[in-house]
């Protein structure tokens, strides 16, 4: 039985697969049975089987897909785009796809998916890491695509920076291959896919599914290469499928013309719980919050509305490696695109131009696109169907992953600005504070929640306390039930542990693998496709590994580190389990690791002081400054103000969206720009030129160069950053000068000066120090939930893989659904004899430096900042120190002594 928002929380759901007693994980298991085939794209008999052969003709193109006078818009007036100066390295979508399957190619293909991206780095979400090195062996039984990697006709340079690759549809006379637009010349390419040598019929969507989730194609078939055929006719006969399934739900959406839809495009026969609910309201027009757990399925609750809806499906992504990830999951009757900041500027008007054309019907954009008036513009007002919130959560600054980026997300200016009607906001974890939150930023009302259980109940769960984690790993993995578990993913919260702990397990017989922000993206690649096609066991991983893995059959997920709060941990015991099977999860915790993390939660956290001081630096000209454009470095800023460049960039949103609009915020960008002159002299060009002239007058000569701020010549003449930047790009492409820019940069235009610096610094100080203090509890919570079931589950039976099951769930429930913030006190000193003694004789002994309480609370926990590196203020006798007392009882004794140090004439 599925819990849902009114339910008690003493029971759980199972969401999916919905069995009330899900199996055991049987060893090794047996892959599942596979969908029935779907009548999209293509049954298998028809598909004709070959060995590649060199000789052999690409067959013909099916014809492009039927056309729906519904989904055509009127083409977008959009400006040209200027030219960014940031470079970026172009990868080829093999970079990212090793081992593109014939579903993915053709659905990246021939259904116009955006081929190039810049970034795959989930990078963002691991805090306070080590570099390692590279990874450079390979697994001891590496898979056979790496083998076989150069002889694949359809890589396209996998390792060089490529141009913008351009998918295009084949014409009805070259067979059913993807053309790539390679350098504007089309080159024909085979796409090549693995034989899955069961001899059952599946559809092409299934095939993709075996290659990714699991790579449950059995073992003789691995590493054979086939070319499969598909016929045009075939092909068309699918899209006329889904043509005429959307067509009858638009007609009347009925439950059966949905599920006959999900047949059609999916291959499933029915929709898992809360799907058909969330596809309804979507419909309907209403806008709805979808609290689904995770693997549940959310994917489809906006994919379906979007074949449906006659315009775009915008869905926003906090990082770029997951909305890759949901556009290779698309199927293949939606055409998609992406959006990213961290694209060329080519990419970016190839997207655009797709959008234009009308050709795109979702597009992942992340949420800092918002800013782009280009962006905007391409957009007609009337373009939009459904604006889709994926990981929604983040809009909440008591969530525990809030996302500055994600406060543009609000109702108001997504209506004023996209005139977007619906919202899909999506989420597995969330608070009922967060679930207000997003709701009331987003305007949904509380009647459209559409809330499933949190977890899924064929999840074990068993949590102890170790004095040695490492052993007490080997031995939790050479246990019953673990040792039986054939995928098994290990958290870590830092990535030299990772390293050390697979190194650890490599040693004693288990074939593990690190994984973590810090390898080269190709590394991380094979690591995810080893782990995918069970090539290897064991994943010893940070928070960067998992984002948007839906491997099928993880039977176990390990904390080897205390998460930082329920939310991640139900995150990521959510990978394990997926195929429906008994999985178990296991957590160590010790106060050790509870102090670090502890100590960690305060190194986000700024001073009054601080604040007060970038807001002088952010206003810096407080007269007459209304429409100037200004930058704050982000280089040397954090150091400057002892601010995060994460701190900086919620301080400026909360500038632009908070209750008084103070600035707005333009898109990142380089503003130190270095210039020469070519053709003709500076003087003479600046008569005719008035930029030039401008950039006489407000630049450094040095070395003959004329060195510039961007913001303040824009400014200056009263143009936008991106005007400029076009208009140096149309002076360089004459000849007449080459320029360079760099110091990348937080870019505002001033709206009002505040009246009040100081009340307004005391205001962001409280929210911030409210926000950090919600954090702190999370962590709390955590820890409690895990001491809690040690010490209940010592009085429960059930086998080691399960016995704290009941304990976690009841507080999980309790913590979501209530808000519970559990009572007693945290583990946490409250006062250390030699403590004021300490600080008196560190501030004594470094008078040279101009502390805050929090810059020597931080030094006394151990923590780094922009301005108190650990490289320097490590080596200081007490660094660390004071890590097991509570930050604000250090900070506070730090405070009372600063003052009397100041009081006495101290420096
Ligand atoms: N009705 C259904 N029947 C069977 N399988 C389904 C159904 N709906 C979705 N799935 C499958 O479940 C898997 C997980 O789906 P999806 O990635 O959308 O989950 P999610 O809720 O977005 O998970 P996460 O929060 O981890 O991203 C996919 O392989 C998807 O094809």
């Amino acid at each position: 039985m599925d819990s849902d928002s009114d339910s008690d929380g003493s029971h759980v759901s199972a969401t999916p697969p919905g069995s009330p007693n899900p199996p055991p994980r049987p060893k090794p298991a047996p892959a599942p049975p596979p969908p029935p085939p779907t009548l999209f794209p293509l049954h298998k008999p028809k598909a004709k089987i070959k060995k590649p052969s060199s000789k052999q003709k690409p067959p013909k193109p099916p014809p492009p897909p039927p056309e729906n006078p519904r989904n055509k818009r009127p083409p977008c007036s959009a400006p040209p785009l200027s030219s960014s100066p940031v470079k970026f390295r172009i990868l080829s979508r093999q970079d990212h796809q090793p081992s593109s399957s014939l579903p993915e190619i053709l659905r990246a293909g021939y259904f116009t998916n955006i081929a190039s991206f810049t970034d795959l780095s989930t990078d963002s979400l691991e805090k306070n890491v080590d570099v390692e090195p590279p990874l450079t062996a390979p697994p001891a039984d590496p898979p056979a695509f790496t083998a076989k990697k150069h002889k694949l006709p359809n890589l396209i340079r996998a390792r060089e920076p490529l141009p913008p690759v351009t998918l295009r549809k084949c014409s009805g006379s070259e067979g059913n291959f993807v053309k790539l637009n390679l350098n504007k010349k089309f080159n024909r390419r085979k796409f090549l896919n693995r034989k899955c040598s069961t001899g059952k019929s599946y559809s092409r969507s299934y095939r993709k599914s075996k290659r990714r989730k699991g790579g449950e194609c059995d073992d003789e078939a691995e590493g054979d290469e086939f070319v499969v055929e598909i016929s045009s006719k075939e092909m068309s006969k699918g899209f006329e499928a889904v043509e005429e399934a959307v067509e009858a739900v638009r007609d009347g959406v009925s439950d059966e013309n949905l599920v006959k839809l999900l047949k059609v495009m999916y291959g499933y026969d029915s929709f898992r719980d809360g799907q058909l609910e969330a596809i309804k309201m979507v419909l309907e027009g209403k806008s709805t919050m979808l609290v689904l757990p995770t693997g549940a399925g959310k994917s489809i609750c906006y994919q379906i509305p979007a074949m449906v809806l006659p315009g775009i499906t915008l869905v926003v992504s906090p990082l770029v490696a997951l909305m890759i990830d949901q556009l290779k999951q698309l199927p293949p009757a939606i055409q998609g695109g992406l959006l990213s900041s961290s694209q060329t500027s080519q990419e970016v008007a190839d997207t655009l131009g797709l959008l234009q054309e009308g050709a795109l019907k979702v597009l992942f954009v992340s949420p800092e696109r918002f800013l782009n008036a280009e962006f905007l513009s391409c957009l007609s007002p009337t373009s939009i169907s459904l604006l889709v919130v994926d990981e929604a959560h983040c809009v909440s600054e008591w969530s525990h992953n809030f996302r500055p980026s994600y406060m543009r997300l609000r109702a108001s200016l997504l209506r004023s600005r996209l005139n977007v009607g619906c919202i899909l906001a999506m989420t597995a974890t969330a608070t009922a504070t967060t679930l207000n939150a997003v709701m009331s930023a987003l305007e949904i009302p509380p009647t459209n929640l559409i809330q499933k259980s949190l977890l899924r109940e064929n999840l074990k769960l068993s949590v102890s306390m170790s004095g040695n984690r490492i052993k007490d790993l080997l031995t939790l993995i050479k246990s019953s039930p673990f040792e039986e578990v054939k995928s098994i993913i290990i958290y870590c919260k830092f990535q030299s542990e990772t390293d050390t702990i697979s190194r650890y397990l490599c040693d004693n017989n288990i074939n593990a693998k690190s994984y973590h922000g810090a390898l080269p993206s190709k590394d991380r690649r094979s690591i995810q496709e080893w782990f995918c096609s069970n090539k290897i066991r064991v994943v010893v991983a940070t928070v960067a590994f998992g984002m948007g893995l839906d491997k099928r059959d993880v039977g176990a997920v390990i904390h080897y580190s205390l998460p930082e709060s329920l939310e991640e941990y139900v995150q990521e015991i959510g990978r394990a389990g997926r195929d429906g099977r008994l999985s178990y999860c296991h957590l160590f915790f010790d106060d050790i690791t509870y102090f670090k993390l502890r100590s960690l939660m305060y190194s986000d956290g700024v001073d009054e002081y601080a604040v007060n001081k970038f807001l002088c630096e952010v206003f810096k000209t407080r007269n007459n400054s209304h429409g100037k454009i200004y930058s704050i470095i982000k280089e040397s800023a954090p150091c400057k103000f002892d601010m995060k460049e994460e701190v900086m960039l919620t301080l400026l949103t909360q500038l632009e969206l908070g209750e008084v609009q103070y600035l707005r915020l333009l898109p990142p960008t380089n503003v130190t720009c270095t210039l020469n002159f070519y053709k003709t002299s500076p003087a003479l060009l600046a008569d005719k030129d008035i930029v030039v002239s401008t950039i006489l007058k407000k630049s450094e000569t040095k070395y003959g160069q004329y060195v510039f701020d961007i913001p303040t010549v824009a400014s200056s003449i009263g143009v936008t950053i991106t005007d400029l930047s076009s208009h140096l790009q149309n002076l360089k492409s004459t000849g007449e000068i080459t320029y360079d820019s760099k110091d990348p940069a937080y870019c505002y235009s001033i709206v009002q000066v505040p009246e009040d610096f100081c009340s307004l610094s005391l205001n962001l100080t409280k929210w911030l120090s409210e926000v950090e203090h919600c954090k702190v509890q999370k962590l709390d919570a955590m820890f409690k939930t895990a001491a809690y079931a040690v010490n209940e589950g010592e009085k429960l039976e059930g086998d080691y893989g399960s016995k704290h099951t009941l304990c976690v769930q009841r507080k999980i429930l309790d913590y979501f659904k209530e808000d519970v913030i559990f009572e007693g006190p945290n583990a946490m000193g409250q006062s250390s004899p030699f403590l004021r003694a300490d600080i008196k004789v560190f501030l004594q002994s470094n008078s040279h430096a101009k502390f805050t309480p929090r810059a020597v609370a931080r030094i006394m926990h151990g923590i780094a900042s922009p301005a108190y590196p650990s490289t320097i203020w490590s080596k200081s006798h007490f660094w660390g120190r004071y890590s097991q007392i509570d930050f604000q009882v250090v900070m506070d004794v730090a405070k009372e002594e600063l003052l009397s140090f100041v009081g006495k004439g101290a420096p």
